[in-house]
């Protein structure tokens, strides 16, 4: 069968990790590229780099405001001195507290305690709803719960339930037409009426905050901590070079898509892959018990001593890499210095007109066996002993331009792995008749949408303790 992770096949005939596509009809050439040089001379940004990112490339992010992933140059760079201070150690302590507290939500509200066993047909169920609850509480601020009511009394949708139908309905809103978006039907409708309830929020929220900060820096209280006031009271310090309201919210939407769907997708695809290797998982729960006991709750100190989970986690990242296409473009003539095929020294110097579009292939980069010793498999101890913020590890790009949020998604997947493989072991469930290889080969392949994602993971959990 053919996967869609099969992508550094299409390398393999050219024998080079970087190739240039021409269109057959009408367009110009651009680049593929799966080789992690290439990838730094056209991802990092800055003045010497002559690669911007094209807005054409950012559209899906454009829906509310201009924000730090759609943004090039100085806009940019005004964008990120306001949005990386949110990025502090305050927000990742509500991180970690947040994600532990929303585990036992979770395990309260799904009826888990004291079941031995439990089907969960598809595990992104619960990491697609984690990560909006964490992003929500500790992006937005917003206290949501596990299970809240998706309308309140008098039949108005809720925050939470608005803001899972516009995460939800994101391709919808950026591809469809007005027109059919226009239309008077139920989903339209509903569509139209979160969209509506949660711009309305977000412009209140705004200005509560800005109260708020304001107060808060007047009688040097600490007040919140959430990524949305932390944003606020920076752009309060920028003087001439302040984000507009619009900004703010585009800022504060941008980082509900990047945090959610990539976070969710990942936790489920080395959940998959986690099942599939039993021994692997008893790696990994053998370190979570030896370093924080069967009883008490993991603290964010014990982070760095999780090593093995977050390798867990990264080399779940590396298969199924949720940012899988980075579109980068020439607005200058330029060349690009691409390394030679293994075994051959040096670098070829091609020119790139300006204008030409170089995509970096980043499921060709974690599938390149340039990089990769058998780049297929499932092998956390790649990563045993590689700094946390390593470069080596690029599936969070590289450069100034690298996720923001590594730390906030590693920090979240580290603390949910460490409570739920310590209260279960994973298996994999299996449809009558299949076997472990095959449901393998049925699960552990690739859907795209916003990002890449794994296809819907049926595990059962056995409790352990
Ligand atoms: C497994 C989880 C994640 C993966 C694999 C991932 C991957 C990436 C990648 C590849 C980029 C570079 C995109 C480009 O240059 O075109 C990026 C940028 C970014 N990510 Fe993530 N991301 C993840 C989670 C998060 C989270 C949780 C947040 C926020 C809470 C976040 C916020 C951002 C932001 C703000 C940028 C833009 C940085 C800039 O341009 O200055 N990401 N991410």
């Amino acid at each position: 069968m053919k996967s869609n992770l099969d992508r550094f096949a299409v390398y393999k005939p050219f024998a080079h990790d970087t190739i240039s596509v021409v269109p057959y009809l009408v367009g110009s050439p651009s680049f593929y590229t799966g080789n992690v040089d290439v990838a730094r001379q056209v991802s990092v940004g800055g003045h010497k780099c002559s690669f911007h990112k094209p807005t054409e490339a950012s559209l899906a992010f454009l829906l509310w405001g201009m924000n730090i992933i759609a943004a090039d140059g100085e806009t940019w760079r005004k964008h990120r001195r306001v949005v990386g201070p949110a990025f502090n150690n305050e927000l990742y302590q509500m991180v970690w507290t947040e994600t532990l507290k929303t585990y036992g939500d979770m395990i309260a509200a799904e009826g888990w305690e004291g079941k031995q066993e439990i089907d969960v047909p598809v595990i992104q169920t619960l990491t697609f709803k984690l990560a909006l609850l964490i992003i929500g509480k500790c992006g937005f601020g917003f206290s949501f719960n596990w299970f809240s009511p998706p309308r309140s009394k008098d039949g108005s949708l809720s925050i939470q339930e608005a803001l899972r139908i516009v995460t939800d309905s994101h391709m919808i809103a950026v591809f469809l037409p007005q027109w059919i978006q226009n239309l008077p039907i139920k989903k339209m409708k509903e569509i139209r009426e979160a969209h509506h309830k949660l711009l309305g929020f977000m412009k209140q929220q705004v200005e509560e905050r800005r109260v708020e900060v304001r107060a808060s820096l007047s009688e040097g209280s600490g007040g919140r901590h959430d990524a949305f006031t932390m944003l606020v009271k920076a752009n309060e310090d920028e003087g001439k070079l302040k984000l507009s309201d619009e900004e703010l919210i585009g800022n504060v939407f941008v980082m509900l898509f990047a945090g959610h769907e990539t976070t969710a997708y990942t936790l489920a695809a080395t959940l998959g892959f986690l099942a599939y290797h039993q021994d692997l998982q008893d790696e990994v729960y053998d370190q979570i018990v030896s370093v924080v006991g069967l009883e008490r709750d993991p603290t964010i100190e014990d982070y760095p001593s999780l090593d093995k989970v977050l390798a867990a986690f990264y080399e779940g990242v590396r298969l199924f890499p949720a940012g899988h296409l980075m579109i980068r473009q020439a607005y200058e003539d330029t060349v690009l210095k691409i390394p030679n095929p293994v075994g051959e020294e040096g670098i070829t110097t091609v020119p790139v007109p300006k204008g030409t579009n170089v995509i970096v292939d980043m499921v060709g980069v974690q599938y390149n066996p340039r990089y990769f010793d058998n780049p297929g498999e499932y092998r956390p101890s790649r990563w045993y002993g590689v700094n946390n913020e390593s470069e080596s590890f690029s599936a969070f790009s590289i450069g100034s331009r690298a996720c923001l949020g590594r730390k906030f998604a590693t920090l979240e997947s580290v603390c949910f792995l460490s409570l739920l493989l310590r209260d279960f072991r994973i298996q994999p469930a299996l449809k009558a008749g299949e076997t472990k290889d095959q449901w393998r080969d049925r699960v552990l392949d690739a859907k795209i949408a916003l990002t890449l994602g794994v296809n819907d993971v049926p595990v059962k959990l056995v409790r352990r303790v």
